[in-house]
């Protein structure tokens, strides 16, 4: 796919001798890489390494290289949620970002979840997660992959920036803004990247940035920490809108911060009046590291006020709590959920202090158990997915490489002398999903839209 002119044009004009390298590697292959979910294998070295010829990515523990002819996106592993397959260089984000258990992070451009779902295995399900996204569609993809991660403490919602800044004003300790952007640094990895650039692309993608890192800023309590980037090479972008969030806001800083060897320091003078401290950005070229194009800044919030507290999710008080789920836990479960809410008749399990996400779209909030039915529950698949194996009286492990998995996948049922009940289906001990044993079969709870064809 050939490269836009006036693309190709500007990158030599600010490249210079640096410029055949980079046009080489942007006409080269791309790179794959995946993310282990800590929350579901916690283990730095993972235990299957050598079957899809994984290797470390320097810049994020969790990341690694893998061989593309292994097809990780399509098996068990991935349904279960043992790892996000995402470009290397977008890993980036999240080890920048770095939240701690306990913290309250935001990520406000959120969908699909690469950068929500490696915050969140930072996270360990302490603390609150809100990953947000604007477009509906998208909002609803970011969901499932936050189900498919197992996180307990996460509010998914669909809403603009703004309805969120007037809700959350000096709120979070840690805001992600993986901004919308003109795409270059994807120009090798989708073909659509290209189709759908245009030379005044950048400056309009700065413009909207602009206005969402406005609300970002006014979000951030006095201290915290904002984490800026793109997939673009664009300096209209990148250090242009880092500059102009430091002339808007005196309070703003970037913070020196240590990156990885690979980074390429941002450049101060690729803007007008560029501030010295945009070299303590970071840029990552597909020709000075194996990834793609990205750019990263942290910043720091050094003043301003700290929002008021805002109104707390209400949980329901013990007497409240659906007989029909407190038979199903009994029954089935090791563990006892805290900080139940009945929404309709879905029921979920809220992290400690999460606010209340009414008047607001949100798509998830916490853990969802399940659907309470008159006379019965019916376990939801996110919490399959959240349960670990010591966590359910009743399991049925599948190896990986054995065919029962892909039948159960395919949402067949299967031959199973275990006792009848709620079964938590497993592949090599990761939790896949819900069956229900009865009379030596295992019926399948797989749900319909997740099924392989
Ligand atoms: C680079 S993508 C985010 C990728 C995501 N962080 C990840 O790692 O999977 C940017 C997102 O911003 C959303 N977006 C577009 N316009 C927006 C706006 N005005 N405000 C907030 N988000 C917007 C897009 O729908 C898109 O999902």
């Amino acid at each position: 796919m050939a490269l836009p002119t006036a693309f190709l044009t500007r990158m030599e004009r600010l490249l210079g001798e640096e410029y055949p390298d980079f046009v080489r590697a942007m006409e080269g292959p791309r790179a794959f890489g995946l993310r282990i979910n800590p929350l579901k294998e916690p283990q730095t070295e993972p235990p299957f390494a050598a079957r899809f010829g994984l290797h470390p990515v320097s810049w994020a523990r969790e990341g690694y290289y893998y061989d593309p002819e292994t097809r990780p996106g399509r098996h068990p592993y991935y349904e279960a949620g043992v790892y996000y397959i995402q470009e290397p260089s977008a890993m980036a984000v999240g080890a920048l970002a770095d939240p701690k258990p306990g913290e309250r992070v935001l990520d406000l451009c959120a969908a699909p979840g690469g950068k929500t779902t490696h915050l969140a295995g930072r996270m360990q399900g302490e603390g609150i997660l809100i990953a947000n996204e604007i477009h509906p569609g998208r909002a609803k993809i970011l969901s499932q992959s936050v189900e498919r991660a197992g996180i307990r403490n996460c509010m998914v919602t669909n809403e603009t920036p703004q309805r969120l800044a007037d809700r959350f004003p000096g709120y979070f300790d840690c805001i992600v803004v993986d901004a919308p952007c003109s795409g270059e640094g994807m120009f090798r990895k989708e073909e659509i990247a290209v189709t759908e650039w245009t030379e005044d692309a950048p400056v309009k993608c700065a413009a909207r940035q602009d206005e969402i890192l406005d609300c970002a800023v006014s979000m951030l309590r006095p201290g915290g920490r904002l984490v800026y980037s793109t997939c673009t090479f664009a300096p209209e972008e990148d250090e242009g809108s880092v500059q102009r969030l430091l002339d808007r806001y005196p309070e703003m800083q970037v913070e020196t911060v240590p990156g990885d060897a690979h980074f390429a320091p941002g450049r101060p003078e690729w803007t007008e009046n560029g501030h010295p401290s945009l070299a303590q950005t970071f840029r990552l070229f597909p020709h000075r590291l194996d990834g793609e194009g990205h750019f990263a800044a942290v910043l720091r919030k050094t003043d301003g006020q700290t929002g008021r507290a805002p109104a707390l999710a209400q949980c329901l008080p013990d007497k409240k709590i659906p007989g029909e789920y407190r038979t199903f836990e009994s029954e089935n479960l090791r563990v006892k959920f805290k900080n139940l809410t009945l929404c309709g008749d879905q029921l979920w399990a809220l992290p400690d202090d999460l606010p209340d996400g009414n008047g607001l779209r949100v798509l998830r909030q916490g853990l969802q158990l399940g659907t309470v039915r008159k006379g019965r529950f019916e376990p939801a698949h996110a919490l399959a997915l959240a349960l670990r194996a010591e966590d359910a009286l009743r399991v049925i492990d599948l190896p990986a490489e054995q065919p029962l998995v892909e039948r159960y996948l395919r949402g067949e049922a299967i031959p199973w002398e275990g006792e009848n009940g709620w079964t938590l289906v497993l592949t090599d001990g990761y939790s896949l999903g819900w069956g229900k044993t009865s009379g030596g079969m295992l019926k399948n709870h797989y749900p319909k839209g997740l099924r392989w064809k």
